[in-house]
């Protein structure tokens, strides 16, 4: 594997297998500057009602355009953090900004894709993707950049000549299709996935994760993607952030550098993947 293309990191800043602290937060280690982030978190924490914590001590920060995988075992609280960064739940305490602005609520420029595409089954395709569009938060549009939204969002999905179609019609790849041309029509600064795609078969599912990683080049999304699934975090990745612990912390991070698709890149994709996996066992260990 070449350091050039891969690199790992610990969010305190040491490489791997050293030790200390630096007491700078994750996106310092990565040399941001102010204004550099599209999202960023500060010493989150995070605790059910009448529940330890979930999480805490999360710092982190999400570049305009970068597609950050969250990648952990089951129940470390990887979708928790999705919600809270998010603006769906509250962090018990912490501080997250979006856009440069404190972030107190869902925004209108960011969108979200879960496992189950929820799709209105009285809508067409057309009408699922446009759904939303025109609610009270949202910024208003003309009836033709309403269509055209709808449209452009559908074709870059693959999904054009499918607008009049019904849900109960569409497979389990069409409608998360759709689902992501839904999320896509908001023209998201930040698309938040939380394991979009683990209901599909692998076919479908590794088409979609070419298909997510072209349409957000194209669309100049960030993405914060939830996964539990290596393979899926290193071919959609340019950084791949490792939670577990209880309460959840970041524990570790990759950068990675292949160019897409990553396919043709197996002998760098399966050192990672075996790094990943120890870094996992490690972590379950308690190491
Ligand atoms: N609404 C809730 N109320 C109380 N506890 C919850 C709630 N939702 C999740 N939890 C608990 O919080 C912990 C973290 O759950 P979360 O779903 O965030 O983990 P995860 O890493 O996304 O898991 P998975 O990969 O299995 O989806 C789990 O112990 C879970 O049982």
């Amino acid at each position: 594997m070449s350091e050039a293309t891969l690199s790992g990191t610990r969010p305190d800043g040491a490489q791997p297998g050293g030790g200390g602290r630096s007491g700078k937060s994750l996106g310092e280690n990565l040399g941001e500057q102010p204004g550099d982030c599209a999202l960023r978190a500060e010493a989150l924490r995070f605790a059910y009602p009448g529940r330890a914590p979930t999480f805490e001590d999360i710092s982190l920060s999400i570049r305009p355009r970068e597609i950050v995988c969250l990648l952990g075992g089951s129940g470390c609280g990887k979708s928790t953090l999705l919600r809270v960064l998010a603006g769906l739940q509250a962090p018990s305490s912490g501080a997250i900004s979006f856009l440069g602005a404190p972030l107190r609520e869902p925004s209108p420029r960011s969108a979200l894709v879960f496992q189950q595409a929820s799709l209105l089954p009285w809508l067409t395709v057309a009408g699922n993707v446009g759904f939303g569009l025109d609610f009270a938060r949202q910024p208003a549009i003309a009836r033709a950049a309403h269509a055209e939204r709808v449209q452009q969002a559908i074709a870059a999905v693959g999904l054009a000549g499918s607008e009049r179609r019904y849900p109960a019609a569409l497979s389990g790849g069409m409608a998360q299709r759709v689902a992501l041309a839904r999320a896509l029509a908001r023209q998201p600064e930040l698309l938040f996935a939380d394991e979009p795609f683990s209901a599909l078969d692998a076919i479908t599912r590794a088409e979609m994760q070419t298909l997510l990683v072209e349409v957000v080049h194209q669309w100049h999304s960030a993405v914060l993607l939830v996964t539990h699934d290596i393979d899926e975090a290193i071919l959609v990745a340019d950084r791949i952030v490792l939670m577990g612990g209880q309460p959840g912390r970041i524990v570790r991070e990759w950068q990675v550098d292949l160019p897409h698709p990553r396919l043709a890149h197996a002998a760098a994709i399966g050192a990672l993947r075996l790094e990943i996996l120890a870094a996992l066992l490690d972590e379950r260990a308690g190491a």
